[in-house]
């Protein structure tokens, strides 16, 4: 579609509050639950000892024991999403426990009824996603402390120790360097309302140093995660049963569906961060990459797709800019544009490091008779050239990125 026309001239202001984003969150579920009623106590004993049961090949065993618990007690927001992220890892640890030569290909009833269950209220599908493992597997350490990530640590764990502790919370931080930009979004929404050049000059400057904390903090990933255990372990935990060589037939959640699903793997594609911001700032992606991120919202929590929905029928800066010929405006969108464009490039930067190379090198270790790199050895062939998410990434990051170029607006008055 062209960028301005057929375009809904929206009238509504974009509250925060309405779509559950915390102004001083975000998307990241503010504290999140660390425990659950104690009838789920063997879903925590699992969960909590999930590295020790999949590294010894337990897990799968503990899992089949395990009793059927009724989700029927499981009260408020917070204890559903800490259910659901609970089930999230015991199931990416049972699917994966084996790695990719023996994939369990059958969800027990045990695990499969509830997590169905949970994942239907919550509106989430039953696979780990962005907003489990991300946006709510986070604790502080010293409750008064900071939100730095000194101060931080996971609630459950996954094999790859500090690496994936890491790339979880390094995650996390890039998360909160957007709530800046999303409480822009806000305001600016209202201001173009009110013809209020002034707020909508100071929410694309917001914007603008938004995204830039968020490359600060995307740079922290080279010092958290070595690039062969993202490669060796960290992804196979995440990778789901959508676009996967590995997994044709899908899983089978027994004692809910007759026949497998197929679900997406956990990816940052998931986040509403940079939806929002391509939604504000009215970038359009070419329809293959659009269908691919549009699909990504079915990942999200319901009321984060609903804010992607409210962005883009709300007024739009771009349009404002271009009717009133704003210099000042112009150059503060422009900055907002280079700032994405800078990020995504940095992105593209951290997934040749940790795919791209890291692929070649595992493809020449696996090719050698005595190879040392024992974690690239195991690496999972299915995904070389794919996203966990299960696209073909660099054709579809270098779109992104191209797309988030072409709405530069030129000096055309
Ligand atoms: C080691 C770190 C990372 C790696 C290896 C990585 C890898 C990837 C890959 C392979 C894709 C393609 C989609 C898929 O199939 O999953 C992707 C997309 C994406 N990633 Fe990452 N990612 C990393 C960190 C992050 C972080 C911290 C964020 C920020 C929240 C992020 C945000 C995104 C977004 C928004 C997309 C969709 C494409 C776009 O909008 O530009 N990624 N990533």
């Amino acid at each position: 579609m062209n960028t301005e026309e057929g375009e809904t001239r929206g009238t509504s202001y974009i509250s925060l509050d309405e779509f559950n984003i915390s102004k001083e969150w975000g998307f990241v579920l503010p504290n999140p639950l660390s425990d659950l009623p104690k009838m789920y106590q063997p879903w925590m004993d699992i969960a909590n000892n999930l590295t020790h049961l999949i590294e010894h090949h337990q897990l799968r065993c503990e899992v089949n024991n395990m009793q059927l618990l009724s989700t029927d007690f499981l009260s408020g927001y917070k204890q559903l999403r800490l259910a659901h992220l609970a089930l999230s890892f015991i199931t990416m640890g049972y699917v994966w426990q084996e790695g990719e030569h023996n994939i369990a290909k059958v969800l027990p009833k045990s695990l499969a009824v509830p997590y169905c269950e949970v994942s239907k209220i919550l509106g989430l599908p039953p696979i780990l996603v962005h907003a489990d493992c991300v946006l709510t597997n986070w604790k502080k350490k010293d409750a008064n402390g900071t939100m730095e990530l000194r101060n931080l640590d996971i609630i459950f764990k996954l094999p790859g120790g500090n690496s994936t502790k890491g790339f979880f919370l390094v995650t996390l931080e890039v998360e909160l360097a957007a709530v800046q930009g999303i409480k822009a979004i806000s305001i600016a929404t209202e201001a173009i309302l009110r013809h209020d050049d002034d707020s909508i000059k100071n929410a694309l400057h917001d914007m603008a140093e938004s995204i830039r904390k968020m490359n600060q903090s995307l740079k922290k990933m080279d010092e958290h995660v070595d690039p062969d255990t993202f490669y060796g372990i960290i992804r196979l935990f995440l990778s789901g049963w959508k676009d996967n060589p590995a997994f044709p037939e899908g899983l089978l959640y027994e004692g809910v569906w007759d026949k497998p699903r197929f679900f997406s793997g956990g990816s940052a594609a998931q986040s509403s961060t940079l939806q929002s911001f391509d939604e504000f700032l009215r970038i359009r992606h070419e329809e293959k990459n659009a269908e691919f991120l549009y699909r990504m919202r079915d990942y999200m929590p319901p009321s984060h797709k609903a804010f992607l929905q409210a962005i883009t029928s709300g007024p739009s800066v771009r349009e404002h800019i271009m009717l009133n010929r704003n210099l000042a405006l112009r150059e503060l969108y422009n900055d907002c544009i280079a700032a994405l464009v800078d990020l995504r490039n940095y992105h593209i930067t951290v997934v040749t490091r940790y795919i791209t190379i890291t692929a070649a090198k595992a493809k020449a270790e696996k090719a050698k008779q005595n190879s040392s790199a024992l974690l690239l050895q195991k690496a999972p062939a299915a995904l070389a050239e794919r996203g966990t998410g299960g696209s073909g990434i660099m054709c579809l990051l270098k779109s992104v990125r191209d797309a988030t170029k072409k709405v530069m607006i030129d000096n055309i008055w």
